[in-house]
């Protein structure tokens, strides 16, 4: 009798090579992945840091035949990954280090995936199981290497890629889009901005509370992301105040893969309603929902008031909904993190279009209260007005 017992898919991730100056442990990591010739996908700004140039004269060291590709934007485009393409398949290369935030992580991720289809890439969108339509042979080895801690491309079977026709962020997956192995050398992250120490320490935050929330039976993924949480707690202000605090950075390096992991349960109306925003503004990712956080939190009240109770005890808190939810506002404002749209200088202009979109973003359906239309205006009223 299986009737009356959950039923669910659980998946793990990728060997992670965690530490301070793992680093340079790369090419090893290639060869372990049978790669010769790696095609490192970077961002142009990540390009001219010397800790990019040191990894890819590495690869070169080590008698590897690599290139380096770093036409990659931030909430990177369709153009980016057809242009990675391009590159990968001309210089006959057999596999891909992704290196930088979870823009250049996707978009490498994604470069890897599409090397040897015949398909187009729209064709493997996150929708049902449109993923076998993929030939895995057509699929080479992918060497991720984070520069941010927040997004957890690095454990992640996804890529988060806009389609500039729709100015819509779509998901493509396919299990084999798991990096072979992740090196989380916080080291890296040291030079992120404070405002991108920020963002993207929200973002996992966002991830590890949306996965908990979320309503679907995955009781490992649950006990990770409490976990996660605490994390932020304890060291986003401390790599926040003091970028070279290693510890810290270390920390938010687990925090931000432990979000990804926990996120295969299922994520929430925080990034359904912070996807179209950053589609159609191009906003920062984590920094947009770091904005919908305590308004999405007020929303879901009637629906996982115990659970948030349990987890605010947890952390440190008491253990009622109102201090987590004060928590949040409170670590916001020590982050910078404006309070309100207006501070990512978004406007009600296209509230309508955006309260269409978001219902339909495929992350909508983890949110523990159903996101309709109405619900998704209302929350972007709210955030617009800073009324909880
Ligand atoms: N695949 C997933 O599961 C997943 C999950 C969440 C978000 N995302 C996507 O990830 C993207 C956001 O990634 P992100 O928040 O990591 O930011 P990002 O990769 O867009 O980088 C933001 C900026 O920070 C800079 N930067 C990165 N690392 C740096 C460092 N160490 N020092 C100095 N500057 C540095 C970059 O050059 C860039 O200008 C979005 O497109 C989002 O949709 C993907
Ligand atoms: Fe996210």
């Amino acid at each position: 009798m299986t009737s009356t017992s959950p039923r669910a898919n659980w998946n793990y991730p990728t060997a992670i090579r965690f530490g301070a100056g793992r680093i340079s442990e790369l090419a090893e990591a290639c060869r372990s992945a049978g790669i010769t010739a790696p095609l490192l996908v970077t961002d142009p700004f990540l390009a001219t840091q010397p800790m990019t140039k040191a990894a890819f004269e590495s690869l070169k060291e080590a008698g590897l035949h690599a290139a380096i590709f770093s036409e990659v934007k931030p909430n990177p485009v369709e153009s980016n990954v057809y242009a990675g393409l391009e590159v990968l398949r001309r210089g006959g290369h057999d596999g891909v280090v992704a290196f930088g935030g979870g823009s250049a992580l996707d978009a490498g991720k994604v470069i890897a995936f599409m090397a040897g289809q015949k398909r187009p890439m729209w064709d493997f969108e996150d929708i049902g199981d449109w993923w076998t339509r993929a030939d895995p042979k057509g699929i080479v080895p992918i060497i991720a290497v984070p520069t941010t801690a927040g997004t957890g491309s690095e454990v992640g079977r996804a890529g988060v890629i806009t389609q500039e026709k729709t100015h819509t962020k779509k998901v493509i997956f396919h299990p084999l889009m798991m990096p072979k192995v992740t090196i989380c050398d916080p080291e890296l992250t040291v030079g992120m901005p404070k405002h991108i120490t920020a963002g993207t320490g929200l973002d996992a935050l966002a991830h590890c509370l949306e996965a908990y929330c979320a309503p679907s039976y995955h009781p490992m993924a649950e006990g990770m992301a409490v976990e996660g949480v605490r994390l932020v707690k304890e060291y986003l202000p401390r790599a926040y105040a003091d970028g070279t605090d290693i510890e810290a950075r270390a920390h938010m390096m687990s925090a931000a893969a432990i979000g990804a992991t926990a996120f295969q349960k299922g994520l929430g109306a925080i990034h359904a309603l912070s996807h179209p925003v950053g589609a159609l503004y191009d906003t920062h990712h984590g920094l947009t929902n770091a904005v919908f956080m305590p308004y999405v939190i007020a929303f879901n009240k009637k629906a996982v008031k115990e659970k948030i109770e349990r987890l605010a005890a947890y952390i440190g808190l008491k253990p009622r909904y109102s201090a987590f939810l004060d928590w949040t506002l409170a670590l916001r404002e020590e982050l910078g993190v404006p309070n309100t749209l207006a501070g990512l200088k978004v406007d009600d202009g296209k509230f309508d279009l955006m309260s269409k979109m978001a219902p339909k973003d495929p992350t909508a359906g983890g949110n523990p209260v159903a996101l309709t239309k109405a619900g998704a205006l209302k929350l972007y009223r709210k955030a617009l007005e800073g009324a909880l």
